[in-house]
């Protein structure tokens, strides 16, 4: 039976600025199943970002509310959040990039090293750990930044517009790529994207 992770329920998100009010995210409904992968597809501007964003806890609705682990009594699931540029540390190799996550939460033990050297080895990066983020692709890199983000072991993961950085080819390459190892990790994840292709190539 699935469980759901998160309810919103009618999100509506109202931007104040000196220019005047902008209605980002109107009414908006989903529940979201443990395990599931949810795309949520629209045109620049329509309010994505936005509802990632409530999701995170980084801005607060303006109207509507979003309960998590309704069945547990509202515990906040850990959430990692992945953006459009991978943003590597340049000065940093790869395997220490993929530590920063857990050297910001105090979590860099012998086991989470471990568990963050095996993500890389399992998907292609173990005989990169060494060499910098200007010596990778941009789709290795992207990889890595996932890496990265799955280290800090999150029980949802958010994806904005992650791929948009690469190339057309290697985007739908790298989108397959990485819907493919969420789901071998069996984790949750929103993704948004204005591009209905690189919906359709996260199968
Ligand atoms: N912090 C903010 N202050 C004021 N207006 C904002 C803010 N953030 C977003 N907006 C506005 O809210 C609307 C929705 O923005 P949002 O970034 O959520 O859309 P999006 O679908 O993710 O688009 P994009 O893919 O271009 O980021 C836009 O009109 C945007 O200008």
């Amino acid at each position: 039976m699935s469980t759901p992770i998160v309810e919103i329920k009618h999100l509506s998100k109202i931007f104040h600025t000196l220019e005047g009010e902008t209605l980002a995210v109107k009414d908006f409904t989903l529940t979201i199943n443990q395990g599931e992968f949810v795309v949520l597809v629209g045109p620049s501007g329509c309010g994505k970002s936005t509802i990632l964003s409530t999701l995170a806890g980084l801005i607060k609705p303006s109207e509507g509310e979003i309960k998590f682990n309704p069945s547990k009594v509202n515990k906040k699931p850990s959430i990692g959040y992945m953006l459009q540029q991978d943003h590597l540390f340049p000065w940093r190799t790869i395997l220490e990039n993929v530590f920063l996550g857990l050297e910001i939460q105090g979590n860099l033990t012998p086991e989470t090293k471990k568990r963050t050297e095996q993500l890389l080895d399992m998907y292609g990066l173990g005989d990169f750990k060494n060499h910098y983020p200007n010596q990778l692709s941009g789709g290795m890199r992207q990889r890595a930044a996932l890496i990265r983000t799955l280290a800090i072991d999150p029980e949802i993961l958010l994806l904005d517009e992650p791929f948009s950085a690469l190339d057309y080819q290697t985007r739908l390459a790298v989108s397959d790529d990485i819907g493919s190892i969420i789901k071998k990790e069996k984790r949750t994840a929103v993704m948004v994207t204005h591009d209905i292709s690189e919906a359709i190539s996260i199968k």
